[in-house]
């Protein structure tokens, strides 16, 4: 023992940072993009200024993309959100913080089913409940060993790297980090497509088949992909395998984008439009799914359900029928929760 160290059993009392005994529990962090938290524009402009800080969401100068954000985008995007929010709003909350909580929870619950000693804990890249607050509270209890488990099947880095950096930020003040693993993508895994493909089924059994099925994926702008991001690809592998999954009758699906922010070119075709020119051109009914939200949000039940519906109606189009997330559907749950103890392989 070197005469500087005094001889100690419990590494905590020489490093506070340090895991408990045994490495303790493992540790999922589950992180999704966050949401405000009232459907007002005093909380909505806090939710806005942190997200769109972000230089991983809007690539530009930062003293230019500062001046126009604060002198015209936080002046008046919020008034117009916060009632968009209002209409979609839970009474337990915000739908995209209810719906990941509940997925969560119930991820949880069936990893502790499998026999697995592990804490989940839901963190929020913007707002809250914050990440760093759920990466100490893993901490807390002991786990040594945390996975890190960014809930977007599709990589971006507006969304997957941006929760990564998060992570790495929080930790770098530490002396002594947990060993990290990091979810990386998970848009051809058999776990999620078996639940689109049930979902769809399952829609189509009660309701009939439609005309088309639209896939609508958020969107992003195209420089972005230009650049390397692999998000368009993903979601065409997504859109690409769950048609194989459809057998004959894949030949309805068909792929959009939405949520376009400023005027720059994002990934087409867009949803809106696309929908529209269907109404035209009589195509009657219309079964909309977004694969890339794994909880219903603002931009699944507002800008679709309401407003593409009725844009769809509008034009022509006879029945719009949307298709819900996946959220905490309990056989997703337990698949998700598969998909999460494959990644912890070699530490249970
Ligand atoms: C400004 C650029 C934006 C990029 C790039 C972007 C990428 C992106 N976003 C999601 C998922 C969600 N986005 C949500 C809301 C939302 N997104 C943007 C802007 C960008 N998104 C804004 C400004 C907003 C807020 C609403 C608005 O003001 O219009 C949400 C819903 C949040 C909620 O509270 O319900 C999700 C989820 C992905 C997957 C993605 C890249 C692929
Ligand atoms: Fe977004
Ligand atoms: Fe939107």
């Amino acid at each position: 023992m070197s005469r500087f160290l005094p001889e100690v059993s419990d590494p905590r009392a020489l490093d506070p940072d340090a895991p408990g005994p045994g490495r303790g529990p493992l540790g999922i962090l589950l992180i999704n993009l966050g949401t405000p938290d009232e459907p007002t524009p005093a909380a909505v402009r806090r939710y806005l200024g942190e997200f769109l800080s972000d230089p991983r969401v809007v690539e530009l100068p930062a003293v230019l993309w500062q001046t126009i954000l604060r002198l015209f985008v936080l002046t008046r995007r919020p008034a117009a959100v916060a009632p968009k929010y209002a209409q979609v709003w839970l009474e337990r909350g915000s739908p995209l913080l209810v719906y990941s909580r509940d997925l969560a929870d119930a991820v949880a619950a069936s990893l502790r089913a499998r026999g697995l000693d592990v804490r989940v804990e839901l963190g929020m890249r913007y707002g809250r409940p914050a990440l760093a607050g759920a990466l100490d509270a893993l901490r807390a209890a002991g786990c040594g060993r945390i996975l890190v488990a960014p809930m977007y099947p599709q990589y971006a880095a507006s969304t997957t790297a941006t929760a990564v950096d998060a992570v790495a930020a929080h930790l770098a003040r530490l002396r002594h980090q947990p060993t990290l693993r990091f979810l990386d993508r998970f848009h051809t895994s058999d776990a999620y497509l078996d639940a689109l493909c049930r979902s769809v089924r399952a829609h189509w059994d009660r309701a009939g088949k439609p005309d088309r099925l639209l896939l609508s994926f958020h969107g992003l702008p195209q420089r972005s992909v230009r650049q390397g991001d692999p998000y368009f690809r993903d979601c065409q592998q997504t859109a690409r395998a769950l048609r194989e999954r459809l057998g004959a009758d894949g030949d309805r699906l068909h792929v959009a984008f939405q949520s376009r922010f400023g005027a720059a070119p994002w990934l087409q075709p867009y949803t809106q439009p696309t929908l529209e020119a269907w109404g035209r051109q009589g195509v009657g009914t219309v079964d909309l799914m977004c694969p890339g939200f794994l909880a219903d949000c603002l931009e699944t039940l507002e800008e679709i359900n309401m407003g593409c519906r009725e844009a769809f109606l509008a034009a022509g189009g006879r029945d719009f029928r949307y298709i819900p997330c996946l959220n905490a559907d309990p056989k997703w749950a337990r698949g998700f929760a598969g998909l999460l103890a494959d990644n912890l392989a070699g530490w249970t």
